[in-house]
């Protein structure tokens, strides 16, 4: 090559190129060079960095460093420095190459070298040297297992999770085979997916669980095998990447059974199932179920479609209520009965929950799942309760009688009181109480012995008992069924407490005609009779005198004669009502007929005449109290008495014979002139007509 051709190539090398003089001045630079250093020509560069080159290291040392190799060696390559451009100061990175130059005798020429910009080749490697550090890292840092083998099966290195699994240092791994680790049989399956990357060179991912040293429980793993390749896209080996997936299989198993549960319940219950898109305007998605429910084409399931125009307008508004309640959060989940059109024009009966399940990052609901159940059959099982219930109602309320259910305990488990207003067996007063606490004792056993017998023979009848309610005293007769039960349910017995008030009083005016005396309600003969045998036998049991009085009223008929019966009547009931003055309650004062009283007067005194006087005493307080004047229908009248008494005491004497003794005694009082009191006396004589 001639020295014109070399000098041309000197001059058009893309790399920087010079020549310098021991002495450090500039022989020759090329263009790249001048362009390096920010000069257009030669000159140019000599003008503002004069004739020697000024050192353009950064670091200026670097150039003594340079000089040293180049005079030691005669030849310096791949001197890598940064350098500062000459005319900017600016920073770059050099790679030198460069030589000396020397006559026949060793004396130095020149030398010359060439400057190669390598900035962004640096800067490039730099990014690559970073990359590389963070893969690494990652690499040791992600649970999963990585590891490189050459083709020949050989490991070339492994991240720590995958050594640690062995219980070795990664450099442990380098050079081994799998045949090391796992045994013969499982090298083999694993070389068998090496080997298919390697012959197809793609990628291949599978599941596998192995149990083996490296995966000593043989959970399921994902694998990713990679073909490696050199720069020249030679396949040097095979990268593995392996990942425990058998978390995330069993939650999926889970999921499935969980689901498929789920599916067995909805199609169990017949539910349909609904899906809002609430973020699009027609996404109301019903499936087949729901859609067969309403009568619609189960295609229809795939298309969204409004249906809110079928709820029947009455439940319009208590449906949208719910849905808004759930939408703001103020109801956990939306729930809500209504009524729907069918196609075929009838309206079925729907019970319709749902949830929210999707919110934007607002937090404003995206999407909506829920069930639909046809509910028509038990809405009109409902409808025909509710009508057997009102009937049954209406049928208890024409009742007269009050309706209870009982536990065998006593315990009110279900009222029907007629009266809606009564206060004693309103339910809320006594439901689940006993009847010891709603009713007095006397009741309450009445009520319990009905309930006894019941439950003994199945059925009772006619126990009665009777409460001080506000209108009066009321009695009530009781009828105690069991109630019958299904197997298992609580023994329950209905009991019908009938007012039986109104027979009750007729049977004590009955009872009460029967012993008293109509005109004055004094008891007559034959309750005084009673009356007289008990005191006879108290009065000898306590050894006690009585005294039995006997009191004709004198000239009684001249009365009835001169003023009427009526006023006859009118003086037969005051004086009852003063003898009833004169005596202690445990006395007794008796009509036995026409104007003649008897008065039983007990445990006057042990002693005899004591005694006498005591009943001494009352006869007088009787006369005197008759004596006083009577005013009948507004007339003043008088009237006396003829009193015989006859004293009883220990011994035992018939009745009769004591109301003759006063009898006999009464006569002699009339005999003595009448208006007086007449003790009996044996030697009495006795006489049946009265004096004139
Ligand atoms: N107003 C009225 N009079 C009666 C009743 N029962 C009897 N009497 C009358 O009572 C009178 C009884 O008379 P007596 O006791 O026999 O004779 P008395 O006129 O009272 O004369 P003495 O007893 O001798 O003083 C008769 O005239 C009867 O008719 C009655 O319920 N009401």
């Amino acid at each position: 090559m001639s020295s014109v051709d070399l000098s041309t190539l000197f001059e058009h090398l893309p790399i920087g190129a010079y020549r310098i003089a021991p002495n450090g001045s500039i022989w020759h630079v090329n263009a790249a060079l001048l362009r390096l250093n920010g000069y257009a020509s030669e000159n140019e560069m000599r003008r503002d960095v004069g004739e020697v080159v000024p050192n353009p290291y950064a670091i200026p040392a670097r150039r003594q460093e340079f000089l040293e190799l180049l005079y030691s060696r005669g030849s310096i390559t791949n001197f890598e420095s940064e350098m500062v451009r000459y005319k900017s100061g600016e920073h770059w990175w050099a790679r030198e190459h460069a030589h000396t130059v020397r006559d026949e005798d060793g004396n130095l020429l020149y030398y010359e070298g060439t400057i190669e910009d390598i900035t962004s080749e640096r800067a490039a490697q730099f990014r690559l040297d970073q990359r590389e550090s963070l893969l690494y890292n990652v690499l040791q840092t992600i649970p999963d297992h990585v590891w490189l083998k050459d083709t020949s099966g050989v490991y070339v290195t492994c991240n720590e999770a995958f050594a640690e699994r062995l219980k070795i240092q990664p450099a442990a791994l380098i050079g081994t085979r799998d045949a090391d680790w796992v045994g013969e049989e499982i090298a083999q399956q694993f070389l068998t997916t090496d080997q298919l990357v390697m012959r197809t060179g793609t990628s291949v991912t599978f599941e596998e669980g192995y149990e083996s040293t490296i995966n000593p429980k043989g959970e399921l793993h994902e694998v990713v095998k990679t073909p490696m390749r050199d720069g020249l896209g030679n396949i040097i080996g095979v990268l593995g990447m392996a990942r425990s997936i058998q978390q995330r299989k069993d939650a999926e198993a889970l999921l499935r059974d969980t689901t498929e549960q789920l599916e067995l319940a909805i199609m169990g219950a017949d539910l349909g199932r609904w899906n809002h898109d609430l973020t699009h305007e027609k996404g109301y998605f019903l499936d087949e179920r729901a859609c067969k429910m309403l009568g619609r084409d189960p295609r229809e399931s795939e298309k969204g479609r409004a249906w809110g125009h079928l709820i029947h307008p009455d439940d319009l508004t208590a449906t949208l209520q719910a849905m808004r309640a759930h939408l703001s959060g103020h109801a956990d989940a939306y729930e809500v009965d209504y009524r729907a059109r069918h196609t075929d024009g009838h309206w079925i009966w729907l019970s319709s929950r749902g949830k929210v399940v999707q919110f934007d990052r607002e937090g404003n609901p995206q999407r909506m799942v829920g069930t639909l159940m046809d509910i028509s059959g038990r809405k009109q099982a409902e409808a025909e309760l509710r009508a057997t219930q009102s009937e049954l109602q209406a049928t208890l309320n024409a009742l007269p009688d009050q309706l209870f259910e009982l536990s065998a305990d006593g315990r009110y488990r279900a009222v029907h009181s007629r009266e809606e207003e009564d206060t004693l067996y309103a339910s809320k007063f006594i439901l689940n109480k006993v009847v010891t606490e709603v009713l007095p004792k006397d009741a309450a056993e009445a009520f319990l012995s009905a309930l006894n017998e019941a439950q003994a023979k199945g059925r009772s009848t006619g126990h009665q008992y009777r409460l001080d309610l506000a209108p009066g005293k009321q009695w009530f007769e009781l009828t105690v069924v069991r109630k019958p039960t299904e197997p298992g349910e609580e023994e329950r017995f209905i009991a019908i407490a009938r007012d039986i008030t109104e027979r009750k009083i007729t049977e004590e005016a009955i009872q009460h005609l029967a012993f008293h005396d109509s005109l004055t309600g004094l008891p007559n003969r034959r309750l005084f009779n009673d009356r007289l045998h008990s005191a006879l036998i108290a009065s000898h049991r306590q050894q006690q005198h009585g005294a039995l009085m006997f009191l004709d009223l004198d000239k009684f008929k001249q009365l009835n004669d001169t003023h009427g019966h009526d006023i006859g009547d009118l003086m037969l009931q005051e004086v009852s009502r003063r003898l009833l003055q004169n005596i202690r309650a445990v006395d007794t004062v008796a009509r036995l007929g026409g104007d003649e009283f008897v008065v039983l007067v007990q445990a006057l005194s042990a002693d005899e005449i004591d005694a006498r006087m005591h009943a001494s005493t009352v006869g007088h307080k009787i006369l005197a109290s008759m004596n006083e004047p009577y005013w009948l229908n507004g007339r003043q009248h008088t009237t006396t008495p003829s009193i015989g008494i006859a004293l009883f005491s220990g011994e035992v004497a018939p009745p009769n014979e004591i109301l003759k003794q006063a009898d006999i005694a009464m006569y002699h009082a009339k005999a003595l002139g009448r208006n007086t009191l007449c003790f009996y006396d044996p030697d009495m004589p006795i006489t049946h007509s009265k004096p004139a």
